[in-house]
């Protein structure tokens, strides 16, 4: 093994937020044992702390990876979001910095889904305020206020995979289905697309947000977006807590004839740091309202197929170069690379680098026997395969190249 490629046993993960076992028995079985586990996220000068001498750092949706954070983090070569959200990374960073963030996009979409079909049953029949007076030794046996899901409409914000899975659950227990989305989307089963924001509004019995937190969808319903819903509605949220103006919400909940018929939300602008913290919201003690803290995704299920998922990119990544579906980064999707070494070299875009690398190479008699390329905007990732005498010196010229931002070499 030479100097210049890390062993196996060299390579240090930190896996935060408790993600799954399933994480570290995929690095074990790729080889990897350097590994450091903590259960929950770590407040910005622990992270830092840690994170200085870690190639591989996991996260769920509570570590705040900053640019200050990433920084400091001089030996990272690569972020796993152990979720769907990338919000709590700074992708642009890490794209500078040359470090892919991979997620897991798919594995806790249905387990989301469920939740909210759940909850949609649930706030349908007032049952939250039913149960909280039970265990107060109250009865309140009534009908009123109380519908069947059947032939209600059901309006899904964000048509995408979560959005999508909830539209066909849906229509399973009868419920008509709209979506509205910024993008034209293939509607699934019966559903329905609403472009005009307003009219999908009017039209739904049950609102339900699944957008990802972006600059377009930070603070997108408010106090006009409640005002253009049906009275007695319901409204759920298991996207970002930055969707909604939660006082607005607060307000559209409270009063002797409050405008929405219920709420089931699992996301908060500010969410308690640890299990140990106070959860503090205007949501609190509203009739009709589900509080859940952030578990949507958590199920035994999603969390384990998660840890498999995410561990094995950083494997494929750190074996291979394999960058396919790094979601701030070029994707390469590559082949194991036995006999011979393999080069990874991350460079700002510009004209003419691999023309200079090609250059470089020939006057040094070092021959390519593969390449690969794919860019972004503003990076672009180059994968070489040299022989494994040529390997010191083909490194050796590509940290040269005008551009460079990281050159390393797999064995
Ligand atoms: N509560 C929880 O535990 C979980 C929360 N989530 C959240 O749910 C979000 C959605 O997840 P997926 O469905 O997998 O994402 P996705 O990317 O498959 O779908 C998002 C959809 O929202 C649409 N969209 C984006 N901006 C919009 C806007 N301004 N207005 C209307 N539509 C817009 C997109 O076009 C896309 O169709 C994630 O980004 C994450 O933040 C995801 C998993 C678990
Ligand atoms: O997948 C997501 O985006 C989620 O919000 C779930 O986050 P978590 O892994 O439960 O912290």
């Amino acid at each position: 093994m030479s100097k210049f490629s890390l062993a196996k046993d060299k390579i240090k993960f930190l896996l935060l937020e408790g993600v799954h076992q399933s994480a570290i028995q995929t690095l074990n079985n790729a080889g990897y044992t350097n590994i450091e586990y903590l259960k929950t996220s770590l407040a910005e000068p622990e992270l830092i702390e840690k994170i200085k001498d870690a190639h591989f750092v996991g996260i769920r949706s509570r570590t705040q990876l900053t640019s200050k954070v990433l920084a400091e983090a001089e030996k990272l070569i690569g972020i796993g979001c152990f979720c769907i959200g990338t919000n709590q990374v700074d992708l642009e960073a890490a794209q500078e910095l040359g470090i892919p963030v991979f997620n897991a996009p798919f594995s806790n979409t249905r387990s989301v889904a469920e939740l909210v079909i759940g909850e949609i049953l649930l706030l349908f029949r007032r049952i939250p305020e039913k149960n909280a007076k039970a265990h107060l030794g109250g009865w309140d046996k009534s009908a009123t206020g109380s519908i069947e899901a059947r032939g209600k409409t059901l309006g899904i914000i964000g048509y995408g995979h979560i959005g999508t899975q909830l539209g066909i659950l849906a229509e399973t227990i009868g419920m008509n289905v709209t979506f509205y989305d910024i993008e034209d989307k293939l509607p699934l089963g019966n559903a329905n697309q609403v472009h005009d924001l307003n009219e999908f509004l009017a039209q739904a019995d049950a609102v339900s947000l699944h957008v990802p937190e972006t600059d377009s969808t930070q603070n997108m319903f408010g106090a006009e977006q409640f005002a253009a819903m049906k009275d007695g509605a319901i409204f759920i949220n298991a996207s970002r807590g930055t969707v909604v103006d939660i006082d607005a919400l607060a307000e559209a909940l409270k009063g002797d004839s409050p405008k929405l018929g219920g709420a089931a939300i699992d996301v908060f602008p500010v969410e308690p740091k640890s299990n140990d913290e106070e959860f503090v919201s205007p949501l609190r003690g509203i009739n009709n309202v589900i509080l859940t803290p952030h578990i949507g995704g958590s199920t035994l299920e999603a969390q384990q197929n998660i840890g498999i998922e995410v561990a094995g990119k950083f494997a494929k990544y750190s074996d291979n170069g394999s960058t396919l579906s790094a979601v701030n980064f070029p994707e390469v999707s590559l082949p194991s690379h036995e006999g011979r070494s393999r080069l990874l070299h991350v460079h700002t875009n510009r004209p003419g680098i691999l023309t200079k690398i090609n250059l470089a190479f020939a006057e040094k008699g070092i021959n390519i026997s593969a390449q690969f390329l794919q860019t972004t905007d503003k990076i672009g990732y180059v994968v070489l395969e040299v022989d494994s005498d040529d390997s010191q010196a083909a490194l050796d010229e590509l940290k040269q190249i005008e551009g460079t931002i990281r050159a390393r070499v797999l064995l």
